[in-house]
């Protein structure tokens, strides 16, 4: 497994960036953080592109870069992919000289086996597009590309930078969906900066937030969103994975395995059965009572310890412990007085099969 280590300091006349991180390359690691916060600059270090960085730039053994022993590793002997926003290819060209384009700048060094053109133009669904001028597509098809010229290169990471800020609902999530389908194909891991959350959640495993120039938290993608909830840093929400048991057309649900306990949400049968689904809970649509709801329409109810307590302005925001699994969930501060809750206390968690919403 590779590993990115990050011990770098920038320093612009308004603003620096000083992180000390080591980050596992595995998967999508998320790069969240509000506009301002250090993102690209943290990228184009990581790319070779910002020359007046210090520290130093790790992946496993080879240096990218050590300002005190004078190193420093060109963009092009890096073998890291860029896709950015707004994708630079060369206008005058065809796609498909575009992509060859990509395929010459592979170096010779690489240990992953060869790709094949063709996978690519395939796995970026560009077939139809290979004899366009690149000048006649559209904001989506530039893109990917973009990515499949990234990938041509046979890069050992990819970053990319708020890919999808310059496309629609529609192409969006061919893009994400795209991503997903190469990470795993090829195994490749990727940085993947984003000021949306909600398009990091859908696609990355790992998170690492800034916050004005500095590293906040890193971690598991659940872990994390967890740490920013009971943090009062993003809307309360309880983010997990679990297992697809059964499709339940009749009912019009879905069933989900946690731990000895069950989850119904509204069917979705493209969700394969014995897969991880990705979803997340809202804490304002998770209600609390003191016994088993059992004549009652809201048709999840799960038993719990409550672990955290935090008032946050006139709410209360409990962490419900049910199998194992934390769940948040939002209450008014007259509610907890009338229910008397406190710390360890047995209780049960309720929510409707629409309140769990699918991520992937
Ligand atoms: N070359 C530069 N010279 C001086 N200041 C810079 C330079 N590049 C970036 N900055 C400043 O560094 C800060 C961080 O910029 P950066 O682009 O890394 O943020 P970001 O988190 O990617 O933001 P956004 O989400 O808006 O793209 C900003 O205040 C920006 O103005």
């Amino acid at each position: 497994m590779a590993d990115l280590r990050i011990k770098i300091n920038v320093d612009y006349d308004d603003f620096s960036l000083s992180i000390d991180q080591q980050i596992s390359l595995t998967g999508i690691t998320g790069i969240f953080g509000h506009s301002g916060s250090g993102k690209s600059t943290l990228l184009k270090v990581i790319a070779g592109l910002d020359k007046d960085a210090q520290g130093q730039l790790l992946i496993n053994d080879t240096i990218l870069f050590d300002s005190q022993a004078k190193t420093f590793l060109a963009p092009q002997q890096r073998n890291i992919g860029l896709v950015f926003q707004n994708s630079r290819l060369f206008p005058h060209l065809t796609v498909e000289e575009n992509l060859r384009y990509g395929q010459k700048r592979k170096k010779n060094n690489v240990t992953n086996k060869p790709l094949d053109f063709s996978e690519i133009v395939a796995l970026t669904q560009l077939e139809s597009l290979l004899v366009k001028s690149v000048a006649q597509l559209s904001g989506g098809e530039q893109q990917r590309v973009a990515l499949a010229r990234a990938l041509l290169a046979e890069p050992r990471l990819l970053l990319l930078d708020e890919p999808l800020s310059a496309l629609d609902d529609q192409n969006k999530i061919l893009m994400l969906t795209l991503l997903e389908k190469v990470q795993k194909q090829l195994n490749l891991p990727m940085l993947y900066v984003s000021h949306s959350l909600a398009e990091i959640q859908q696609l990355a495993n790992s998170l690492l937030v800034l916050s004005s120039g500095k590293v906040s938290h890193y971690g598991d993608i659940h872990q994390v969103i967890h740490q920013l909830t009971t943090d009062n840093e993003i809307l309360h929400q309880t983010s997990l994975s679990l297992t697809v048991k059964e499709h339940l057309p009749a009912y019009g649900l879905t069933s989900l395995v946690l731990a000895e306990q069950q989850i119904l949400m509204a069917l979705n049968d493209h969700l394969e059965i014995a897969k991880q689904a990705r979803c997340i809970i809202a804490a304002s649509d998770i209600s609390v009572t003191l016994h088993e709801p059992r004549e009652s329409s809201i048709v999840n109810h799960l038993q719990g310890i409550i672990t955290g307590f935090n008032r946050c302005n006139a709410q209360i925001l409990l962490t419900v412990n049910c199998s194992g699994q934390d769940f948040f969930v939002t209450i008014t501060a007259w509610s907890a007085n009338r229910l008397s809750l406190v710390l360890e206390q047995s209780i049960y968690i309720q929510f409707k099969a629409n309140a769990v919403r699918i991520l992937r």
